[in-house]
């Protein structure tokens, strides 16, 4: 059987090809062991990593999620988590390429509001900004806004990532149309950031063409994450082989038997 994402289906991301088209996060985990557990049963090779609130060699008296994450085993995606404005997301990340010794693939996050965490655009197209002057491959997350859009990918960012809905709450894709347009336009890959809430949601994504998934709440938050961690493998398996099949045409008032009626025994034109 074709493999669903390489060498025919590459996902390549600042050129780099992986084999999974979903990302997670490591925050809301019981202890590391979980977060690492979990990860495996993802089947992740991009993990995301919030600098601000998780130690990776910051503070060398307490344990490092690197030790249990490995960069040798996966491809570590420091986020700027927490921050709220450009200055202070540029900073973060500057910080990151020194804990990791020179790694340029960050995702850029500034957000807007402490209570709705919808990003703030206008600081987000500005630390861009100097990211990408700055030698970063920055994957952004970002509103569900076409314009916006691309005008991150005109700065140069190497991945879209739009919010399906709030970060945390779960709520799944809220307006596929604006992700229909924002992949239609795209030339870099497109991942929904944020909202997922199970299974059926990542599949949702991928099957409207998004590139790939980026999650936390809804595995770290699942009764039980492990379990739920391989549900979201296989919904973004199954929707990434239901996009590249390509759907049936929905017919909103006709229907269309599903064996056909020629030649059919005792049909009337045989009777
Ligand atoms: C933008 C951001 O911070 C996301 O990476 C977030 O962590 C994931 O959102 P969910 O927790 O809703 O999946």
């Amino acid at each position: 059987m074709m493999n669903p994402t390489t060498p025919n289906d590459p996902f390549i991301i600042a050129g780099k090809t992986y084999s999974s088209r979903l990302l997670v996060g490591t925050g809301k985990y019981k202890d590391f062991e979980q977060t690492r557990a979990a990860i495996d049963a993802s089947g992740a090779e991009i993990i995301t990593v919030a600098i601000r609130r998780t130690n990776i060699g910051q503070d060398p008296n307490q344990p490092s999620l690197l030790d249990y994450l490995p960069p040798s085993e996966f491809t570590i995606l420091p986020n700027t988590a927490g921050c709220y404005s450009a200055e202070d997301a540029v900073r973060t990340l500057r910080l990151a390429r020194e804990l990791l010794n020179g790694h340029k693939l960050v995702k850029l996050e500034v957000l807007g509001d402490p209570n709705n965490l919808f990003p703030n655009m206008p600081e987000t197209l500005k630390a861009a900004k100097t990211l990408v002057d700055e030698g970063f491959d920055v994957m952004v997350y970002c509103a569900d806004d076409p314009i916006q859009c691309k005008m991150l990918e005109d700065i140069g960012c190497v991945a879209i990532m739009p919010l399906a809905s709030l970060i945390g709450s779960g709520m799944g894709i809220i307006n596929p149309w604006n992700l229909r347009l924002i992949i239609d336009q795209a030339t870099v890959p497109v991942l929904v950031d944020a909202g997922v809430g199970t299974a059926s949601d990542a599949t949702i994504a991928m099957e409207l063409g998004c590139d790939g998934v980026l999650m936390n709440t809804a595995i770290a938050g699942a009764q039980d994450p492990i379990r739920m961690a391989s549900a979201m493998k296989h919904g973004v398996l199954a929707g990434r082989q239901a996009y590249l099949a390509g759907r049936i045409p929905r017919k909103y008032y006709d229907a269309d038997p599903s064996s056909p009626l020629e030649g059919m025994i005792h049909s009337r034109s045989n009777a």
